[in-house]
């Protein structure tokens, strides 16, 4: 019989589910790490909330250890590729608290709008300040959304219902979706130039970490709102502090902080903040939602080895996945290259199979495309959330099986609608197994797409690699890999490199400035 530990606190339902479907269960929650450790080793799987940390440490003395189950959505505390490397499938439940985070991020906005906290502790105390906390109206203020995933939409939903008019900025909101949703898309800058509340609803990655910082806080309305109750680290929380002591911002609610717990934020005690301790998922509601769903999902993958909403497994039937494995490599990487590429909201996108892959299940080969593609926006995406994501979003899937001898024994190639047109790239798979990219927007050029990498537009003109193996090498910066493609000779060329460390900014804009550079853009790939 399995054997499932529950390190987090959780709805007695999960462990109700597993004993009633054969999985024996402990419930252990609030464990150290070391006690953790001690006792990892015991079980086939873990189901944590956020608490739980599962990185390396965990992960080396769990030698049983086949699925991990978020009761919730942010795995942030789950070292997902040190799981991979171990083979242990990583699961989490990807709407089952959406409603109640949307519902605090409105009652944070409410506690701001009329400064409710304040007004409490003040009362309480005896005192009768009528005079002191005079509040604003939400009806006909601009909301602006930052990300407009499950929780934003739903908040833009509540909100448009108070009346309120909704903006939102989120690269991957196509005009239908946003018109569906009733909101209006816009640029950052613009966003942050009318909102009178800003909402945060993105994960934190590369791209949206500090994407509230000291700048951008500097260019929000005079008086604005904040709220986050999405990551600790989406806003820049010493700028934050200067706003509110200097008056440029009216207020700010954070559930969520860099440091967790913040038992002692600089941020407390700041006039106009208020706080919460992450309690944007606790609703007796959304935790029996999540806590059932977890125990289901780890049930049914313990004991049938199906597999739902797992964040690092395709799936894919047992006798498929040999098959299927590289090429779902090859797919992943190529969505991934598009999404590092592509300007603008993504309307389309287009994945055709020809030769030896046009005889396989294209599904998985889609749903992986789609989740190279939308991980570059979300760290919750998988191949099995990705096409269901992908369509609530707006985003048109085209799939092209075609019977066709090309150059290639077997070809993958991606397609996407871009504002700015259509962006094609393709791969191959060499000895059946290695995937290659061998087209990079109608440009030949062949590179295996892995680890850090530059991708550089220059005009096609005598000296350049020259100079650019200088700028790189002036900064330590070690060539692996060197694929060149031209249009014409004389014409547009491209340049992938692949390096050994990631190139720093400063050398970014040195290789910008080199004569005939359009343009340079770091990129990374799983290995
Ligand atoms: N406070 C809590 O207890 C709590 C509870 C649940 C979820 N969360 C967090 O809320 C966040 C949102 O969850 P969700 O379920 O809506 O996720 P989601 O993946 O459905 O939506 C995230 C949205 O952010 C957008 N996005 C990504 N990068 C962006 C960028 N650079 N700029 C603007 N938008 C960008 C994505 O396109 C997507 O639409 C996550 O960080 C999640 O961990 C917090
Ligand atoms: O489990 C919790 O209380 C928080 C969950 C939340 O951060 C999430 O990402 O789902």
């Amino acid at each position: 019989m399995p054997k499932v530990l529950i390190s987090d606190k959780m709805d007695p339902r999960a462990a109700q589910i597993f004993r009633e479907r054969g999985v024996e269960v402990d419930e252990k929650p609030g464990l150290s790490k070391e006690e953790l450790v001690a006792i990892v080793g015991g079980y086939d799987g873990l189901a944590i909330r956020s608490a739980t940390k599962i990185g390396r440490d965990v992960l080396n003395a769990a030698n049983n250890l086949k699925v991990v189950g978020r009761a919730g959505i942010g795995v942030d505390n789950v070292d997902i590729p040190a799981a991979s490397a171990k083979g242990v499938v990583v699961m989490n439940t990807p709407f089952g608290n959406s409603i109640t985070t949307a519902e605090h991020a409105i009652a944070l906005m409410f506690a701001l709008a009329r400064q409710l906290p304040e007004a409490d502790a003040s009362t309480q105390a005896g005192k009768w300040e009528k005079n002191r906390f005079m509040g604003v109206e939400l009806t006909n203020k601009t909301l602006g959304l930052i990300g407009a995933g499950n929780i934003g939409s739903i908040v833009a939903d509540r909100a448009i219902g108070l009346k309120m008019k909704v903006i939102a900025f989120d690269p991957f909101l196509s005009a239908e979706r946003a018109r569906e949703l009733g909101v209006e898309k816009v640029a950052l800058d613009e966003l942050l130039a009318r909102a009178d509340f800003i909402t945060l609803h993105t994960p934190l990655t590369d791209q949206t970490r500090n994407i509230l910082s000291a700048e951008n806080l500097a260019n929000t309305k005079k008086g604005v709102r904040i709220i986050n109750c999405a990551r600790g680290g989406l806003i820049d929380e010493a700028a934050l502090k200067k706003g509110l002591e200097s008056g440029h911002i009216g207020g700010a609610a954070l559930d969520v902080f860099v440091e967790e717990p913040a038992t002692a934020s600089p941020l407390f005690g700041t006039p106009g903040f208020i706080s919460t301790p992450h309690l944007g998922a606790s609703t007796s509601e959304a935790q029996v939602n999540v806590a059932i769903q977890v125990a289901e999902q780890m049930s049914d993958f313990l004991l049938t080895g199906a597999v739902t909403n797992a964040l690092n497994m395709p799936s894919v039937s047992a006798e498929e996945a040999p098959r299927l494995r590289p090429y779902m490599a090859l797919a992943e990487k190529l969505g991934s290259l598009v999404g590092q590429l592509a300007h603008g909201g993504l309307s389309a996108i287009s994945i055709e199979v020809e030769g030896a892959a046009a005889e396989l299940n294209q599904k998985p080969i889609t749903g992986a495309v789609l989740a190279g593609l939308m991980r570059v926006y979300s760290d919750t995406v998988n191949m099995v959330n990705a096409p269901f994501l992908a369509k609530e979003r707006g985003l048109d899937v085209r799939e092209v099986r075609h019977d066709r001898e090309g150059d290639y024994h077997t070809l993958v190639r991606v397609s996407v609608a871009t504002s700015e047109g259509e962006r094609s790239v393709a791969g191959t798979l060499f000895g059946d197994y290695k995937p290659r990219l061998v087209e990079l927007f109608g440009i030949k050029v062949e590179a295996d797409l892995t680890g850090p990498m530059l991708y550089v537009v220059n005009e096609d003109a005598p000296g350049f690699i020259g100079r650019i193996g200088t700028a790189l090498g002036d900064a330590g910066v070690n060539i692996g890999t060197f694929h060149l493609g031209r249009r014409a000779a004389g014409g547009e060329a491209v340049l992938l490199l692949s390096v050994d460390t990631p190139v720093p900014q400063a050398t970014l804009d040195t290789v910008a400035k080199l004569p005939g550079v359009k343009r340079v853009k770091p990129l990374h790939f799983d290995r």
